[in-house]
């Protein structure tokens, strides 16, 4: 039995942060993707392994079953039961993983180890099996990686799990999971997210699992914390990689001692962040038919992301990378922010319709220049999709 899911990467286009402490934030998926293929293997043989192939990085681990189920105990394997992973698992998952000696300069990457563990033998226990990873994603840089790795990953565990099946398309050899699917892997990709992030909102993996832009805010919570965009004009955004490296669980943590130092004042600051959201939803879904409504809606949605920037400067998630690609893309009056947890990592810079090729070739040599890589993307494609292999 084999399968094949991809979960798509994310931009923030305002809230990033806030959105912990339970102010909106709006998100949309990209079309760069994670891709995790598993195959089981069949049971009763001797020496069993749980295979993981993590192809960009060249590295390839396994474990023995019968070490899994002596080290973890008996667990009931159940998808469609959904657990976290408690403070003494995640001792034992670490044992697992310390014994692989993972590169030293790639230390980050144990919290992803943990949550393959975790979700793999609390879905499917120890079946045998090999998981084969490939991200088109750069990672720990602000495009969810790590939301993406883990919706990719519970899509195919839970498209293997026992009595499940996948509802069939109308075209022939074409798949899709159910409504009910889509939420049960999106809260275990959540509770992945918690092994790598500490303290996520649910912001990413929502937006991995569903696609297309959302409106998030965790205190719908009583009813859905998520809610459908439908953007009636398409946005194309430029996106700077500085290459600086950082991760989201020592920023977020980084935002919480602040809020402790400061309550009231972050408290301002998330309203503030809220309110830009609020009205960054509206814009997005606002008709726009003419070229001058278009510019209108441009501009206030470049001033949007500029005060969001700066608010974000003023919670201390900015950095001096993120800063120089401000400052060189503003000299062609365009606006940029941070996306994802700041610290370094990927800035957005909105492109307006009618910006010239000719400026924007520029501004991107400008980047390069600084060492920076750029790239296109396209915004608000799918969500999870599984493949039949
Ligand atoms: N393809 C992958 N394979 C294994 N682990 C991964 C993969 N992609 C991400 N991870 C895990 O996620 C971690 C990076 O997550 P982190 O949340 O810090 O960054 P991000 O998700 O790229 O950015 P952001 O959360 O700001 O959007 C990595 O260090 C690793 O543990
Ligand atoms: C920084 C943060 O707001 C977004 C990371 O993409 C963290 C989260 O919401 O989980
Ligand atoms: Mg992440």
């Amino acid at each position: 039995m084999e399968v094949r899911c991809r979960a798509p990467g994310k931009i923030i286009l305002a809230g990033e942060h806030a959105v912990v402490h339970g102010a909106a934030a709006i998100a949309a998926s990209i079309d760069l993707y994670t891709e995790v293929r598993i195959s089981l293997h069949p049971s009763g043989q001797e020496n069993e392994l749980l295979e993981l192939d993590l192809k960009d990085m060249g590295l390839n681990l396994s474990w023995p079953c019968s070490q899994l189920k002596e080290v973890l105990g008996d667990c009931s394997a159940d998808g469609s039961v959904l657990v976290s992973c408690t403070s003494e698992k995640l001792e034992l998952l670490s044992g697992l993983v310390a014994q692989k000696n993972t590169p030293q300069e790639n230390v980050q990457l144990n919290s992803g180890l943990y949550a393959f563990l975790f979700l793999y033998t609390s879905i499917l226990g120890y079946k045998p099996g090999k998981a084969v990873v490939t991200s088109e994603l750069p990672m720990g840089s602000g495009l969810g990686s790590s939301a993406s790795f883990c919706v990719a990953l519970s899509g195919a565990l839970i498209a293997l799990s026992e009595g499940f099946s996948l509802k069939t398309k109308e075209k022939k050899d074409q798949f899709s999971f159910r409504k009910n699917d889509l939420e049960l892997i999106s809260k275990w990709a959540f509770e992945g997210e918690k092994i790598i992030h500490g303290k996520p909102s649910g912001i990413d993996n929502t937006v991995s699992t569903f696609g297309n832009m959302i409106k998030f805010k965790k205190e719908l919570k009583t009813t859905n914390p998520m809610m459908p965009l439908n953007s009636t004009t398409p946005l194309k955004m430029l996106i700077t990689d500085t290459r600086v490296g950082r991760n989201t669980k020592s920023l977020v943590s980084s935002v919480s001692e602040r809020v402790l130092r400061h309550p009231d004042t972050m408290s301002s600051v998330f309203n503030a962040i809220n309110s830009i959201s609020d009205e960054l939803a509206l814009l997005v879904e606002s008709p726009a038919e003419y070229k001058v409504e278009v510019s209108e809606k441009e501009e206030k949605l470049k001033e949007l992301m500029q005060m969001n920037q700066g608010l974000l400067q003023c919670i201390g998630v900015s950095h001096e990378s993120i800063e120089t690609v401000v400052r060189t893309t503003m000299k062609e009056k365009l606006v940029s922010k941070l996306t994802g947890a700041g610290g370094g990592g990927c800035v957005l810079t909105f492109v307006p319709t009618l910006l010239s090729a000719a400026v924007t070739e520029k501004v991107i040599s400008e980047l390069e220049q600084c060492g920076f890589r750029c790239f296109m993307v396209e915004v608000g494609g799918p969500g999870v999709q599984v493949f039949p292999c």
